[in-house]
């Protein structure tokens, strides 16, 4: 059986509102899902799982939120090579650097040589509505996809 990983920072709730809808729909889907605050997650962790996923929230002028420094470090010389990736936050539009965080660590899975499958999922504060909707929606197609590092 697959096994995914989530592991988020969330300050107020709302990146960890997106981890649940997210982690509901990956757990439909019949995958072994393991779903982790990132101030309790050890990064060398990450190479055991076939996906994964972080999230977080942005901070500052377009930051990493504190909590996510040291397991951003610490993820330095991971080879994450043939593991599909993705990252989800929750953002303010009243930043002029909306949602940065999910990029930051976008690129940082890419450097370690994940295979970003999707987009990454930025929410406008709290996850409803349509919203909401758009969160199962990304568990769901990143179960769908295949890392292009898999052979058949
Ligand atoms: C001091 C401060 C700085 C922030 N900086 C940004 C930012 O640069 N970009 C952004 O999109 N959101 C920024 N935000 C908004 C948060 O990311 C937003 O409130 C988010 O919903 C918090 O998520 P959480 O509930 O998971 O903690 C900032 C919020 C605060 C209080």
């Amino acid at each position: 059986m697959k096994k995914y990983i989530i592991v988020f920072a969330s300050m107020s709730g709302n990146t960890e509102e997106m981890a649940d809808l997210i982690s509901e729909s990956i757990r439909e889907e019949g995958i072994d899902l393991t779903v982790t605050d990132v101030l309790e997650a050890d990064p060398s962790d990450l190479e055991e799982y076939d996906g994964i996923l972080l999230g977080a929230y942005t901070w500052g002028d377009g930051d990493l939120p504190d909590e996510f420094f040291v397991f951003y470090d610490e993820m330095d010389g991971l080879n994450l090579t043939g593991k599909k990736a993705a990252v989800f936050g929750s953002c303010d539009s009243s930043y002029p650097a909306y949602g940065a965080a999910v990029d930051i660590l976008m690129k940082k899975l890419q450097d370690l040589g994940a295979d970003i499958v999707l987009e990454g999922l930025k929410v406008e504060l709290d996850p409803i509505g349509e919203d909401e909707e758009l969160c199962k929606k990304f568990g769901k197609d990143f179960v769908s996809k295949y890392s292009i590092e898999v052979s058949f």
